[in-house]
């Protein structure tokens, strides 16, 4: 692989060094990267960078200096109040980015190239939100979404749909003696881990609920995802749990932070030690993604900020006034199909020696998920207005 060190961003640096250290999931072909059966996907890196290219085409060099070009505009420079340095942020071309990465409809493919992922989450109390996440990758374009949830939730979630690939494994506290934790723990973590290395990216979070035992579960599931280099989307009450054991994603490059208004407030409580400073948002999501070892962070709100500590892009597409739950959900089963995607077409530009191998994919994967949220925000809201609920979003996506 042939990389200038000098033309690389941190994050992309940080990005490669991940590739490089130890194996990435590359079950998810966008370009034919593999197409191979399902264990080539496991396979060390060493392996892959042997695989052909030959596959790439005109169209697919024509998409990729597309989105380059997409992403080379409107940069505009801010001067930081403070040190007087300058600073870069960036409405990204959100639209174009999508164009860009989402992966075509291809009759060679077989089941799976297109994406399996998982959510981590769904409890007794919540049985919407890791619902809403998984059927939104789906309905983007993931051949296949499972759900590790608790036993009670998993009935629930099957019913809502039989897409989706319910596996009742993970425990609370009240239905696990005291004497039985560690074995449970284990073999929780077993469950989940047996399926690992079939996924192009996880979603830790929606509807998990903040039990103690079943938390600390979930961390070890998530050390696990970071040992095999799966990309984690890190939402709802995984943020809770982030929040407080930053070690869990301290310096992971395809992790991503999608805090809502209180999560935000938490994290920076904790990590900057300070309030929220709206007058100041870009440099302070900035610092924050930056203390925390450059992890990718989608902070949603008017305007979806993300940054990896070097440069904050924002999207601003209009979506609509209504802020129905699970609306969050839905942008993170989106950010997480598109970071498989970015995360694909990152290594055949890092194979050419691209100008923009100098990308952070999880940046344009929530690009990506942002705008695509926005839009099926907007186009629910012509026709349901107020009435406008999180499943009518989900019948939009996708939709001109
Ligand atoms: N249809 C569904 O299934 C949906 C389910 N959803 C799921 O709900 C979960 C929470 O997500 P959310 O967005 O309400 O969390 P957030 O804004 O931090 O908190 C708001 C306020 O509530 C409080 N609070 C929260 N949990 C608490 C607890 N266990 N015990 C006590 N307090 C608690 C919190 O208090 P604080 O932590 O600030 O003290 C704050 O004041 C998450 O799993 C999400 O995915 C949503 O996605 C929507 C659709
Ligand atoms: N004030 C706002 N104006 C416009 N769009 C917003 C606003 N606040 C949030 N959004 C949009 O709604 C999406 C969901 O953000 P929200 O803050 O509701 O997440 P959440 O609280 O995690 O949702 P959930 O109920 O699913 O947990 C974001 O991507 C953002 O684009
Ligand atoms: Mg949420």
């Amino acid at each position: 692989m042939q990389i200038q060190p000098s033309t690389q961003s941190p994050a992309t640096l940080r990005f490669l060094a991940a590739i490089s250290t130890g194996t990435i999931q590359l079950g998810f072909t966008l370009f034919k990267l593999n197409t191979g059966p399902l264990n080539e996907s496991v396979r060390p890196v060493e392996h892959r960078r042997n695989y052909s290219f030959a596959s790439s085409t005109v169209a697919v060099l024509r998409r990729q200096s597309f989105l380059i070009r997409a992403l080379g505009g409107g940069i505009h420079h801010k001067v930081d109040s403070t040190t007087g340095s300058i600073m870069q942020e960036t409405e990204a071309d959100a639209v174009s980015i999508i164009r860009a990465i989402t992966p075509t409809l291809d009759p060679t493919r077989h089941k799976g190239q297109a994406g399996r992922i998982a959510v981590i989450g769904g409890c007794r109390e919540y049985t919407g939100a890791p619902y809403f996440a998984a059927i939104s990758a789906l309905k983007i374009g993931a051949d296949l979404s499972h759900v590790f949830c608790t036993k009670d939730a998993a009935p629930i979630i099957k019913s809502y749909s039989p897409e989706l690939i319910v596996h009742p494994v993970l425990e609370e506290s009240y239905s696990v003696r005291e004497e039985e934790r560690k074995q449970v723990s284990v073999k929780v973590v077993a469950e989940v881990d047996k399926w690992m290395e079939r996924f192009d990216c996880l979603v830790v979070g929606p509807g998990l609920g903040r039990d103690p035992f079943l938390l600390d579960c979930v961390s070890e599931i998530m050390k696990h995802a970071r040992h095999s280099n799966v990309p984690i989307v890190v939402d709802g009450d995984a943020l809770f749990l982030v929040t407080n054991n930053l070690d869990l994603v301290h310096g992971y490059p395809l992790a991503v932070l999608t805090p809502n208004v209180n999560e935000y407030k938490r994290l920076v409580q904790k990590v900057l030690k300070c309030e929220v400073d709206d007058a100041d948002a870009h440099k302070q999501l900035s610092s924050l993604s930056k203390q925390i070892g450059g992890v990718t962070i989608l902070r949603k709100g008017r305007s979806d900020l993300i940054s990896d500590g070097d440069l904050v892009n924002s999207v601003s597409i209009y979506g609509s006034p209504r802020r129905c739950g699970g609306q969050g959900d839905i942008l993170s089963g989106s950010v997480f199909l598109f970071v498989c995607a970015s995360v694909a077409v990152f290594l055949s530009w890092a194979h050419r020696d691209s100008v923009a191998a100098d990308r952070n994919p999880t940046i344009l994967g929530c690009i990506a998920g942002s705008a695509l949220l926005r839009k099926a925000v907007s186009l629910a809201f012509e026709t349901r207005k107020r009435a406008t609920l999180t499943t009518d979003i989900i019948e939009c996506l996708g939709r001109r």
